[in-house]
Protein backbone atom coordinates (compact mmCIF):
# COMPACT_ATOMS: atom_id res chain seq x y z
CA UNK A 1 0.00 0.00 0.00
CA UNK A 2 1.43 3.34 -1.09
CA UNK A 3 2.33 5.83 2.32
CA UNK A 4 -0.12 7.69 3.69
CA UNK A 5 0.35 10.70 5.93
CA UNK A 6 -0.31 9.70 9.98
CA UNK A 7 -0.66 12.19 12.73
CA UNK A 8 0.44 11.21 16.04
CA UNK A 9 1.49 12.77 19.30
CA UNK A 10 4.77 12.98 20.52
CA UNK A 11 4.53 10.67 23.55
CA UNK A 12 6.67 7.93 24.95
CA UNK A 13 3.21 6.36 24.90
CA UNK A 14 2.15 6.30 20.88
CA UNK A 15 5.93 4.75 19.90
CA UNK A 16 5.00 1.18 20.07
CA UNK A 17 1.64 2.19 17.92
CA UNK A 18 3.63 3.76 15.35
CA UNK A 19 6.75 0.96 15.01
CA UNK A 20 8.25 0.70 11.54
CA UNK A 21 5.57 3.51 10.62
CA UNK A 22 7.75 6.31 11.79
CA UNK A 23 8.82 7.88 8.52
CA UNK A 24 5.24 7.99 7.29
CA UNK A 25 4.11 10.00 10.52
CA UNK A 26 3.71 13.52 11.70
CA UNK A 27 4.31 14.53 15.04
CA UNK A 28 1.41 17.02 16.72
CA UNK A 29 -0.47 17.72 20.06
CA UNK A 30 -3.44 14.96 20.07
CA UNK A 31 -5.76 17.96 20.79
CA UNK A 32 -4.98 19.40 17.46
CA UNK A 33 -4.78 15.74 15.22
CA UNK A 34 -8.87 15.91 14.74
CA UNK A 35 -8.86 18.91 12.58
CA UNK A 36 -5.45 18.05 10.59
CA UNK A 37 -7.72 14.45 9.76
CA UNK A 38 -11.01 16.33 9.20
CA UNK A 39 -9.01 18.88 6.65
CA UNK A 40 -6.77 16.47 5.00
CA UNK A 41 -3.72 16.94 6.17
CA UNK A 42 -3.20 13.77 7.63
CA UNK A 43 -5.07 10.78 6.55
CA UNK A 44 -5.26 8.61 9.70
CA UNK A 45 -4.11 10.01 13.73
CA UNK A 46 -3.79 8.69 16.97
CA UNK A 47 -6.55 11.10 18.23
CA UNK A 48 -7.58 11.63 21.18
CA UNK A 49 -11.21 10.16 21.78
CA UNK A 50 -12.79 12.77 23.31
CA UNK A 51 -12.99 14.20 20.08
CA UNK A 52 -13.38 11.24 17.72
CA UNK A 53 -16.42 10.47 19.05
CA UNK A 54 -18.59 11.69 15.78
CA UNK A 55 -20.06 10.16 12.78
CA UNK A 56 -17.18 11.97 10.40
CA UNK A 57 -14.40 9.31 11.63
CA UNK A 58 -14.16 5.68 11.83
CA UNK A 59 -12.27 3.84 14.73
CA UNK A 60 -10.00 1.27 14.34
CA UNK A 61 -10.78 -1.82 16.11
CA UNK A 62 -8.64 -3.37 18.59
CA UNK A 63 -6.06 -0.89 19.39
CA UNK A 64 -5.60 1.90 21.61
CA UNK A 65 -4.46 4.00 23.99
CA UNK A 66 -6.15 2.36 27.44
CA UNK A 67 -5.65 2.31 30.78
CA UNK A 68 -7.34 -0.14 33.56
CA UNK A 69 -6.35 1.43 36.42
CA UNK A 70 -3.48 3.93 37.21
CA UNK A 71 -1.90 5.37 33.87
CA UNK A 72 0.51 7.71 35.56
CA UNK A 73 0.83 10.42 32.62
CA UNK A 74 -2.72 11.88 33.40
CA UNK A 75 -2.95 13.41 35.87
CA UNK A 76 -4.25 16.54 38.30
CA UNK A 77 -1.19 17.68 40.76
CA UNK A 78 -3.60 19.73 43.10
CA UNK A 79 -2.40 21.46 46.51
CA UNK A 80 -6.03 21.68 48.45
CA UNK A 81 -8.76 18.50 48.86
CA UNK A 82 -10.31 18.44 45.88
CA UNK A 83 -13.45 19.68 46.92
CA UNK A 84 -11.77 23.05 47.69
CA UNK A 85 -10.36 23.65 44.51
CA UNK A 86 -11.38 26.68 42.72
CA UNK A 87 -9.27 26.75 39.36
CA UNK A 88 -7.56 23.85 37.36
CA UNK A 89 -5.20 25.41 34.57
CA UNK A 90 -5.72 22.44 31.67
CA UNK A 91 -3.32 21.46 29.57
CA UNK A 92 -3.74 22.14 26.13
CA UNK A 93 -3.14 19.01 24.07
CA UNK A 94 -5.96 17.09 26.01
CA UNK A 95 -9.30 16.51 24.85
CA UNK A 96 -10.23 12.99 26.06
CA UNK A 97 -8.31 13.92 29.55
CA UNK A 98 -10.22 17.32 30.19
CA UNK A 99 -13.55 15.98 29.59
CA UNK A 100 -11.93 12.81 31.84
CA UNK A 101 -11.59 14.89 34.59
CA UNK A 102 -15.24 17.02 33.78
CA UNK A 103 -17.06 13.96 34.12
CA UNK A 104 -15.29 13.14 37.42
CA UNK A 105 -15.33 16.08 39.07
CA UNK A 106 -18.57 17.56 37.68
CA UNK A 107 -21.18 14.25 37.18
CA UNK A 108 -19.70 12.10 40.03
CA UNK A 109 -18.37 14.33 43.41
CA UNK A 110 -20.50 17.22 41.48
CA UNK A 111 -18.61 20.31 42.03
CA UNK A 112 -17.69 22.47 39.38
CA UNK A 113 -14.33 24.61 39.62
CA UNK A 114 -13.00 27.08 36.73
CA UNK A 115 -10.97 25.88 34.28
CA UNK A 116 -8.57 28.39 32.80
CA UNK A 117 -5.41 28.61 30.30
CA UNK A 118 -2.60 26.42 30.93
CA UNK A 119 -0.20 29.85 31.36
CA UNK A 120 -2.15 31.40 34.38
CA UNK A 121 -0.52 30.24 37.92
CA UNK A 122 -3.25 28.02 38.82
CA UNK A 123 -1.65 25.37 41.68
CA UNK A 124 -4.01 22.60 40.49
CA UNK A 125 -3.33 21.52 36.90
CA UNK A 126 -4.05 18.86 34.35
CA UNK A 127 -1.49 17.40 32.99
CA UNK A 128 -0.81 14.34 30.39
CA UNK A 129 1.85 12.41 28.14
CA UNK A 130 5.20 13.17 28.40
CA UNK A 131 4.36 15.98 30.13
CA UNK A 132 2.96 14.54 33.14
CA UNK A 133 5.69 12.14 33.39
CA UNK A 134 8.42 14.74 33.72
CA UNK A 135 6.51 16.51 36.50
CA UNK A 136 5.97 13.59 38.24
CA UNK A 137 9.88 13.51 38.35
CA UNK A 138 10.23 17.14 38.89
CA UNK A 139 7.85 17.28 42.15
CA UNK A 140 7.63 13.81 43.82
CA UNK A 141 5.87 15.11 46.60
CA UNK A 142 3.10 17.09 45.15
CA UNK A 143 -0.40 15.63 45.34
CA UNK A 144 -1.88 13.61 42.65
CA UNK A 145 -5.09 12.35 41.22
CA UNK A 146 -4.44 9.70 39.19
CA UNK A 147 -7.29 10.29 36.57
CA UNK A 148 -7.20 6.32 34.76
CA UNK A 149 -7.02 5.12 38.58
CA UNK A 150 -9.93 7.58 39.48
CA UNK A 151 -12.34 6.39 36.16
CA UNK A 152 -11.80 2.16 37.34
CA UNK A 153 -12.43 3.20 40.86
CA UNK A 154 -15.64 4.30 40.62
CA UNK A 155 -17.19 2.03 36.92
CA UNK A 156 -14.72 -0.47 37.42
CA UNK A 157 -13.88 0.31 33.88
CA UNK A 158 -10.94 0.77 31.57
CA UNK A 159 -10.75 4.14 30.04
CA UNK A 160 -9.44 4.71 26.30
CA UNK A 161 -7.85 7.97 25.70
CA UNK A 162 -6.62 7.85 22.11
CA UNK A 163 -7.34 5.44 18.97
CA UNK A 164 -6.21 5.60 15.56
CA UNK A 165 -8.74 7.32 13.63
CA UNK A 166 -9.55 7.94 9.62
CA UNK A 167 -12.19 9.67 7.71
CA UNK A 168 -15.33 7.55 7.15
CA UNK A 169 -14.97 8.75 3.23
CA UNK A 170 -11.26 6.88 3.64
CA UNK A 171 -11.02 4.38 0.46
CA UNK A 172 -8.39 2.33 2.33
CA UNK A 173 -9.67 2.82 5.64
CA UNK A 174 -9.85 -1.19 6.23
CA UNK A 175 -6.00 -1.67 4.53
CA UNK A 176 -4.98 1.27 7.31
CA UNK A 177 -6.59 -0.25 10.37
CA UNK A 178 -5.33 -3.43 9.64
CA UNK A 179 -1.57 -1.78 9.57
CA UNK A 180 -2.19 -0.46 12.69
CA UNK A 181 -2.87 -3.57 14.13
CA UNK A 182 0.33 -5.32 12.24
CA UNK A 183 2.30 -2.31 13.82
CA UNK A 184 0.58 -2.54 17.39
CA UNK A 185 1.88 -6.27 17.26
CA UNK A 186 5.37 -5.92 16.12
CA UNK A 187 5.50 -2.42 18.44
CA UNK A 188 4.59 -4.08 21.47
CA UNK A 189 7.09 -7.10 21.02
CA UNK A 190 9.36 -4.21 20.91
CA UNK A 191 8.68 -2.52 24.09
CA UNK A 192 12.28 -3.74 25.39
CA UNK A 193 13.94 -2.04 22.72
CA UNK A 194 11.85 1.40 22.64
CA UNK A 195 12.29 1.80 26.46
CA UNK A 196 15.34 4.02 28.10
CA UNK A 197 15.33 2.49 31.51
CA UNK A 198 13.21 0.90 33.94
CA UNK A 199 10.14 3.59 34.49
CA UNK A 200 10.03 3.43 30.97
CA UNK A 201 9.89 0.36 30.71
CA UNK A 202 7.02 0.09 33.62
CA UNK A 203 4.85 3.03 32.28
CA UNK A 204 4.89 1.18 28.35
CA UNK A 205 3.52 -2.52 29.71
CA UNK A 206 2.06 -1.98 33.36
CA UNK A 207 0.19 1.32 33.11
CA UNK A 208 -0.18 2.62 29.43
CA UNK A 209 -2.34 -0.90 27.55
CA UNK A 210 -2.89 -1.05 24.15
CA UNK A 211 -5.81 -3.64 23.66
CA UNK A 212 -9.26 -2.61 22.82
CA UNK A 213 -11.84 -5.24 23.41
CA UNK A 214 -15.00 -5.96 24.71
CA UNK A 215 -14.52 -4.01 28.06
CA UNK A 216 -12.98 -1.45 26.47
CA UNK A 217 -16.03 -0.81 24.09
CA UNK A 218 -17.91 -1.04 27.62
CA UNK A 219 -15.79 2.15 28.98
CA UNK A 220 -16.16 3.65 25.75
CA UNK A 221 -19.80 3.42 26.12
CA UNK A 222 -19.89 4.85 29.84
CA UNK A 223 -17.83 7.66 28.82
CA UNK A 224 -20.58 8.44 26.12
CA UNK A 225 -22.91 8.77 28.41
CA UNK A 226 -21.59 10.36 31.11
CA UNK A 227 -20.74 12.95 27.99
CA UNK A 228 -24.36 13.03 27.37
CA UNK A 229 -24.90 14.06 30.60
CA UNK A 230 -22.45 17.17 30.98
CA UNK A 231 -24.52 17.65 27.87
CA UNK A 232 -21.92 17.25 24.96
CA UNK A 233 -24.35 16.46 21.94
CA UNK A 234 -22.01 15.90 19.09
CA UNK A 235 -21.30 12.50 20.66
CA UNK A 236 -22.62 9.17 18.71
CA UNK A 237 -21.99 6.73 21.30
CA UNK A 238 -24.15 3.49 19.34
CA UNK A 239 -23.25 4.71 16.03
CA UNK A 240 -19.22 4.59 16.17
CA UNK A 241 -18.15 2.70 13.53
CA UNK A 242 -15.37 0.18 13.99
CA UNK A 243 -13.10 -0.88 11.26
C1 LIG B 1 -2.79 8.38 28.54
C2 LIG B 1 -2.53 9.35 27.70
O1 LIG B 1 -3.39 9.48 26.66
C3 LIG B 1 -3.42 10.66 25.88
C4 LIG B 1 -4.49 11.53 26.27
C5 LIG B 1 -5.11 12.35 25.34
C6 LIG B 1 -6.10 13.39 25.76
O2 LIG B 1 -6.26 13.63 26.96
O3 LIG B 1 -6.74 14.01 24.89
C7 LIG B 1 -4.81 12.20 23.98
C8 LIG B 1 -3.95 11.26 23.54
C9 LIG B 1 -3.36 10.26 24.43
O4 LIG B 1 -2.04 10.09 24.12
C10 LIG B 1 -1.33 10.19 27.81
O5 LIG B 1 -0.78 10.59 26.79
O6 LIG B 1 -0.85 10.40 28.93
Amino acid sequence: MSPFRIGCAPYLNAKPLIYGLEKQALFFPPAELPERLRSGEVDAALAPLGASLSEEFALVDGVGIVADGPVKSVILAHDAPLSEIRSIAIDPHTRSSFLLLRVLLENFLGFRPNYVPFSERSASRLLIGDRALAYRKENPRVTLLDLGEAWRDRTELPFVFAVWTVRRSEAKGKEIAALFREAKRLGLAARGSIAKDKSEWEYLTRYIRYEVGEREKAGVARFCDELRVLGEKAVVGKELLWI
